[in-house]
């Protein structure tokens, strides 16, 4: 039984700049969560952007994850405070806020995710965050331990990117690489030179920012090479596509 507040780790070493490499999940399944967080990342990302997943889908996924020692962000649909309070609700604590474009987007999703007098959350007694309502004072010490990042990619959130990193209550700024390809011209093409140029500066002003730097890569040399850039969070692959790849050598090994 849950009595006291975690605290969250994967804020605190977002703070003090130590490496997290995670997993992007997109499978939505209970079953798939448990079996990645096993693998030992440092985190887990449980997208509802891009995935045919809701509220009720993604408790299950916190659920399974919360037996590993994997930290558990999920990536809500939109910059929208009714989706970032039900993700906080259902026990999330770390929370990715995707196509965040300026200052006040990025306001309104720090606003999001925390209690009065910090933002406008909403307060419910009894949540599965609040160990449903076993947390003394869970209302008053629950913004300490919640993580907000948002994520950057488009070339106009680039050009607008000091003025969110100067957003108080921010703890990272994610890169959306296939999304910032497109933006700037090379849809599908997130390792164009334009893009990983841009990239690279962008780590390079986060830090500059003294807030964390994430990014989603595709394979451990992308990982590697985005870690080299300054980025502090690094998703190093998608579980859907580690599936799909896998599966199709398989196919290509034993059939014709
Ligand atoms: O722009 C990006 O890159 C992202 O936001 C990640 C994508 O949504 C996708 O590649 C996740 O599977």
């Amino acid at each position: 039984m849950k009595t006291t507040l975690p605290t969250n780790p994967f804020k605190a070493a977002l703070k003090s700049g130590t490496s997290q490499i995670g997993l992007w999940s997109s499978l939505c399944s209970p079953i798939g969560a448990e079996l990645i967080s096993g693998a030992g990342f440092d985190w887990l990302l449980f997208d509802s952007e891009h995935s045919p997943i809701e509220v009720s889908g993604l408790m299950p996924l916190l659920q399974a994850a919360a037996k590993s020692d994997s930290h558990s962000v999920v990536r809500v649909a939109w910059n929208d405070s009714v989706l970032i309070k039900r993700a906080l609700d259902i026990g999330a604590q770390t929370i990715l806020v995707p196509f965040v474009q300026n200052a006040q987007e990025a306001t309104n999703a720090v606003a999001a995710c925390k209690y009065p007098p910090l933002g406008i959350r909403g307060i419910a007694g009894a949540t599965r965050a609040s160990g449903f309502g076993r947390i003394p004072n869970y209302v008053t010490q629950a913004n300490d331990e919640i993580c907000v990042i948002v994520q950057v990619e488009t070339k106009e959130a680039l050009e607008n990117i000091a003025e969110i990193a100067a957003v108080k209550g921010l703890d990272g700024i994610f890169i959306g690489p296939s999304d910032l390809s497109a933006s700037l011209g090379h849809p599908g093409n997130p390792a164009h030179s334009d893009v990983q140029t841009a990239i690279q500066a962008a780590a390079k002003a986060i830090n500059s920012y003294g807030l964390a730097a994430g990014i989603l890569a595709t394979s451990s040399a992308d990982t590697a090479k985005y870690l080299k850039y300054g980025f502090t969070f690094v998703a190093a692959g998608v579980d859907t596509s580690l599936l799909t790849n896998a599966v199709d050598a398989l196919r290509k090994n034993v059939l014709p």
